[in-house]
């Protein structure tokens, strides 16, 4: 997942985006970028690592100018290297610059139709896809300077052409930003303003968290489909762009990646997962009524929440067994899976007492890969556990995901063509129990009850944009599998890094 951010300020937005991107770093860890309008002339900053790496006193004093746009990288698409951080730029028509969080389904047939409109496409990224495609609309306008309805048509003809997974913000030179939401708003994406005596600050981002923290007053959700468009000097527009949009959010934001103090489609994500908390402790009740569990531990620090209220339902003691490390990210995030196992137990460390002669519940959000449950359960026992059962409060993943999660391929998933049996005994546990679907679904509908429907093919395996099929899904395999994907970043370590070229 990766996170975005667009200001039209009335003074400098520069240290505004850099703290929005550090409360929305969870979201991507492996490159940050921030593009501003200064006199006419984009400044960019982009490189791969965490924000705080990323962005010296030289790069931010660099980034003048009262509007921008900022991002955090979890890559999907591509490859890992430099040249394919965000934002990207093309430099007509106006001078366009663009950051999306998503993953777009149909990027060969796009990358086809560019060539045919003879517009270049440096990297393999679908982002930059996007751009063009956007750029390529825009085009066809004549005039000198753009009204929103020129851009409302331009974003209108990009989601007719694309599919797949995008929530998106984009800055052109001398006209304005704009920002939209794929027609099924898989991806989140938030309005706010804030007032100054100089007029009204508009700003979106992936979650309301980023306004939080920078003191924007958060307005609503943008809507699937629809666009926002806000000019330099601060003219706020909205409209409807998609001919049939429908509202299916992603509803693993939800599980694991929004943070808990974000509420995205009007559902407080902290409040989703307290309710995950409630239907899955009372399955535990149900089914696992004659098991002796002195004490409910939770896998830090998603998995907080949820075990705090398994831990209630079950009138049974909480307690921190495992100390993270607060300096290591995010694991299931990282690139490769050497690195993910590597830093588990460089992040999590247990606390003997504990454990100690225990029958212990450990409780997570989600099981992946199975890199994080293997580890940690040996660690529960090596700290003397009696017996180490498991909890995951959402179902189990046995599809890949091809919306904006990094999780292409079926073989890598550990519950894929398992049952829970199996799943156990890999990861050693003495039990395993899985949310059931409805009640993932119901824990987050509780919060708002008019989402009639979520994004939830990592569990069911339909994908709402109907365009993914087993051919597509098998060339993902090939494209994104864990050695593909570190082989490409290899090759192209050595990529022409266009856009950074002015500020190294
Ligand atoms: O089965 P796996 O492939 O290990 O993936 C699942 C794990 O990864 C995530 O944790 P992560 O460390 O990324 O973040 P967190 O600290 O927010 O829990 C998630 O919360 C699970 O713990
Ligand atoms: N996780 C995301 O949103 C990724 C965005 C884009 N597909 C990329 O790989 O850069
Ligand atoms: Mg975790």
């Amino acid at each position: 997942m990766c996170g975005i951010v667009g200001i039209v300020g009335r003074s400098s937005v520069n240290q505004t985006i850099y703290d929005a991107l550090t409360v929305l770093q969870h979201r991507g860890q492996d490159a940050a970028g921030i593009v501003t309008i200064d006199e006419g002339a984009f400044r960019l900053r982009k490189a791969n690592g965490m924000v705080k790496d990323v962005f010296e006193v030289k790069h931010m004093q660099r980034l003048q100018g009262n509007s921008g746009i900022g991002h955090v990288r979890y890559p999907t698409a591509g490859s890992s290297s430099s040249s394919e951080a965000q934002p990207f730029y093309v430099n007509s028509p106006f001078g366009i610059s663009l950051a999306h969080n998503g993953n777009l389904t149909n990027t060969v047939d796009l990358m086809e139709r560019l060539a045919e409109q003879r517009r270049h496409v440096n990297t393999t990224s679908d982002s930059e896809v996007l751009l063009n495609l956007l750029a390529d609309e825009l085009q066809h306008t004549s005039c000198r300077n753009l009204t929103e309805e020129h851009v409302f048509d331009a974003v209108a003809a990009v989601h007719k052409m694309t599919r797949g997974a995008y929530a998106v913000v984009a800055m052109i030179i001398g006209q304005g930003l704009v920002a939209f939401r794929d027609p099924h708003g898989i991806r989140p994406l938030v309005l706010g303003k804030h007032e100054t005596e100089q007029g009204t600050e508009y700003m979106v981002a992936s979650e309301s968290v980023a306004l939080d923290a920078v003191g924007f007053e958060v307005m609503r959700d943008v809507a699937p489909g629809e666009a926002v468009y806000i000019t330099l000097d601060g003219q706020l527009y909205t409209r409807q762009c998609a001919q049939d949009p429908s509202h299916v959010p992603c509803i693993f934001e939800y599980v694991y990646f929004a943070r808990p103090d974000s509420t995205i489609d009007k559902a407080s994500v902290y409040a989703s997962r307290v309710n995950m908390g409630t239907r899955l402790g009372d399955k535990i009740k149900r089914e696992w009524y004659d098991l002796d569990i002195d004490v409910v531990i939770p896998i830090p620090e998603t998995s907080c929440d949820i075990a705090l209220e398994i831990a209630r339902c079950m009138d049974l003691p909480y307690r921190q067994g495992f100390v993270k490390n607060r300096y290591i990210g995010r694991t299931f995030i990282m690139p490769g899976q050497q690195e993910r196992k590597k830093s588990v137990r460089r992040k999590l460390n247990a606390i003997g007492a504990e454990f100690k002669g225990k029958n212990v519940l450990l409780v997570d959000d989600s099981i992946v890969r199975g890199t994080t449950s293997e580890q940690i359960i040996e660690m529960a026992r090596e700290a003397g556990a009696k017996k180490v059962y498991f909890a995951s409060a959402a179902p189990e993943i046995r599809f890949p995901n091809v919306y904006g999660i990094d999780m292409p391929t079926s073989n890598e998933l550990i519950a894929h063509g398992r049952d829970s049996e199996e799943i156990a005994r890999i990861i050693g546990a003495d039990g395993i129990i899985f949310q059931d679907l409805a009640d993932l679904v119901e824990a987050v509908r509780q919060e708002n009850p008019d989402i009639q429907r979520f994004e939830t093919s990592v569990f069911d395996g339909e994908y709402i944009t109907k365009d993914v099929d087993q051919a597509y899904l098998d060339y993902l395999t090939a494209l994104r599998n864990d050695d593909a994907k570190a082989n490409r970043n290899m090759e192209l370590g050595t990529n022409l890094e266009l856009h950074n070229v002015c500020h190294p």
